[in-house]
């Protein structure tokens, strides 16, 4: 990871009139970084990605990009940093490759528009107008927009908001594909799942605060106070000498069908099972439930969620828990 940042919100506030969108947010994000800000509607977060961008003024705080400030170096962090709107909307007679053309004229060094159409599954539809593509093909189309200029740095703004599962999944693909540009990614999204699957670190914001930060996994795990292993030991061991490892929390068993229930935090998974090999005892029909991002965000912000369907939801499902992620770098 490189030293410098290459986005840092430090404390920032900002207000429209009396009311408050964001209280105090800081948050980095590291090179080649692709990182989630997740909140329920009207967090704040559209307004923090807009401050980076040098579209809002910050009342207090410091916002850099590379290092620039995006209201005194507008020009440059124009350069660097592309930014996918939320909502954009063309002149519905445009064709395709006219906006590219347009948008790459605004740069410096832009990228080559007919490789970007390529790389975005565009190209049968350069010379379509905008009026005529489909709600991905729009959106594919700002991404296009936003990585015209070569930016070093792609702020992407619900941008699989109102697609559909598959043109989902395919603009996740895209997402990666961006990343393995060298494109650091910051990504604002209501989606859990697509957080999980994208994201190397989120920022979780509720009211103008962040109130949680760290790997999916790790805000996910914390939120919902660990991950629960169940298994049938193969001998009889006492619970006592379970619940004695620095990572359990919790251990019961054996029931009357030999099955334990042990819930914990980290490696618990890992120190249980060896815990067990050491005195020569098998465990069997192991069962690892985790918290997911899902969880975590219900249980901290109290508020139902967004589905893949756009639909709000309370309950929250367990999944089995994804291995330990090995970048736990805290914001
Ligand atoms: N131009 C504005 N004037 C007044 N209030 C605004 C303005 N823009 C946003 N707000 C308010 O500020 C708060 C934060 O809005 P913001 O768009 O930053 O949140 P968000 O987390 O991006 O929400 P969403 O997920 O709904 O897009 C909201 O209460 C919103 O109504």
């Amino acid at each position: 990871m490189s030293a410098t940042p290459v986005i840092q919100v430090e404390h920032l506030r900002k207000a429209y009139g009396s009311k408050v969108a964001v209280e105090d947010v800081s948050l980095t994000v590291a090179r080649g970084e692709i990182v989630g800000i997740l909140g329920p509607n009207g967090a704040g977060k559209t307004t923090t990605v807009e401050c980076l961008a040098g579209l809002r003024v910050p009342d207090s705080g410091r916002v850099r990009v590379l290092g620039l400030d995006p209201q005194a170096d507008k020009a440059r962090v124009k350069e660097v940093l592309g930014m996918q709107l939320q909502e954009s909307e063309l002149p519905a007679k445009l064709k395709v490759r006219e906006a590219l053309d347009l948008y790459a004229s605004f740069y410096a060094d832009p990228a080559d528009p007919a490789a970007l159409l390529a790389d975005l599954g565009l190209t049968e539809r350069a010379d379509a107008r905008f009026e005529q593509l489909s709600g991905g093909q729009k959106q594919r189309l700002s991404v296009a927009l936003a990585l015209v200029g070569n930016p070093q740095v792609a702020v992407l703004d619900e941008l699989t908001t109102g697609l559909d599962p598959q043109a989902r999944r395919d603009t996740w693909g895209l997402v990666e594909r961006i990343r393995d540009r060298g494109v650091t990614v910051l990504l604002v999204t209501h989606f859990m799942e697509e957080a999980e699957r994208l994201c190397d670190r989120v920022v979780l914001i509720d009211a103008g605060r962040v109130i949680a930060t760290g790997t999916p996994a790790e805000v996910a795990e914390r939120a919902s106070g660990g991950q629960h292993l169940r298994f049938r030991a193969s001998a009889p061991v006492p619970a006592s000498v379970i619940e004695a490892l620095p990572t359990v929390t919790s251990a019961q068993g054996p029931d009357p069908v030999g099955e334990y229930d042990v819930r914990g935090t980290g490696s618990v998974v890992q120190d249980v099972l060896v815990e067990l090999a050491g005195r020569g005892v098998t465990a069997d029909t192991v069962r690892v439930e985790g918290g997911t991002l899902d969880d975590a965000f219900v249980a901290l912000t109290g508020r139902a969620h967004a589905t893949e369907n756009g639909a709000a939801q309370n309950g929250a499902t367990k999944n089995a828990t994804t291995p330990p992620a090995t970048t736990p770098s805290e914001v």
